[in-house]
């Protein structure tokens, strides 16, 4: 099993980059794949992103070579959110039912992981944001909407959504992983307007519960030198410490936001308004 190498880049970088470019430095196109494990290595923060999709089975998430750590946990700690049906995440023994959306920090230290789906016409997909770790804390399950709930945008300027934070400062503990999810209301197509930065953390997006043939429309690049992703559901957008991360789908739909770095204040973000932007 091997890990997709993606290094860090830096915004000069950018505008010279083409589409294809663009697209293979911060988009990860197939991260989920029937009865697999894959990984993406971000050389930003050093995070590793895995979907596991265990369709017909049970699937153990690997100790891979590239992070020569004979398990996973061994040096890192991750959330995982469920972005698919109901299913499991057994951390060394101990079951853990996770309902669609719903998320479980692992600590440093957990030994051997497995991921199950309850029913194979509906697999679970999990998503796991892992950083490096410099302590163990305890694995614990956040229920779908069980953390700390932040009801933002209007529906007239099309960004009503519903932010629930799983892992962070006021809610489930960590070393680095700050992370939840956001799910737009119906009607409603942008995210993260005003767009910001965070030059302490790296952000990742993972879209999902966007129709088939719809789209999200993904802003990256410094605030003053924007280019866009077109992205499909289940696909994740790297956003390097540097870059604005926003979009705007042609349908309404959630994503999985993932934060690893220095300072885990939610807060500390930088606005970028829309008239500041080009
Ligand atoms: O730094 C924070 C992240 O970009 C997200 O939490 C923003 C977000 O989910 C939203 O505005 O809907
Ligand atoms: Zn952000």
């Amino acid at each position: 099993m091997l890990v997709e190498q993606r290094y860090a880049t830096a915004p000069q970088q950018v505008p010279s980059m083409s589409t294809d470019d663009l697209r293979r430095h911060y988009l990860v196109e197939d991260l989920f794949a029937d009865d697999e494990v894959r990984a993406v290595h971000s050389h930003h923060d050093r995070v590793v992103l895995v979907g596991a999709l265990p369709r017909t089975g049970p699937l153990g998430l690997p100790g891979f070579a590239e992070i020569r750590a004979e398990r996973f946990f061994d040096r890192r700690e991750a959330g995982i959110v469920n972005v698919g049906g109901p299913g499991t995440v057994t951390v060394d023994g101990t079951e853990h039912r996770l309902e669609p959306t719903a998320c479980l920090y692992v600590g440093r230290g957990a030994e051997e992981v497995v991921f199950a789906s309850d029913d194979e016409s509906a697999p679970a997909a999990f998503y796991l944001f892992s950083a490096p770790a410099h302590t163990a804390y305890p694995t614990t399950l956040v229920e779908p909407g069980g953390g700390t709930v932040r009801e933002l945008g209007d529906p007239l300027t099309s960004n009503r959504r519903t932010l629930t934070q799983y892992i962070h400062e006021n809610g489930v503990r960590s070393c680095q992983v700050v992370m939840g999810v956001t799910a737009l209301h119906p009607g409603s197509m942008w995210n993260t307007m005003p767009a910001h930065t965070h030059e302490r953390r790296m952000e990742v997006y993972l879209y999902f519960g966007l129709p088939e043939d719809a789209r999200v429309v993904h802003l990256l690049g410094e605030p003053t030198e924007t280019r866009h992703l077109v992205v499909a559901d289940r696909q994740a957008v790297i956003s390097p410490p540097w870059s604005v991360h926003s979009g705007v789908g042609t349908a309404a739909y959630s994503f999985v936001w993932a934060m690893a770095g220095e300072n885990q204040a939610f807060d500390d973000m930088d606005p970028h308004p829309a008239a500041a932007l080009r």
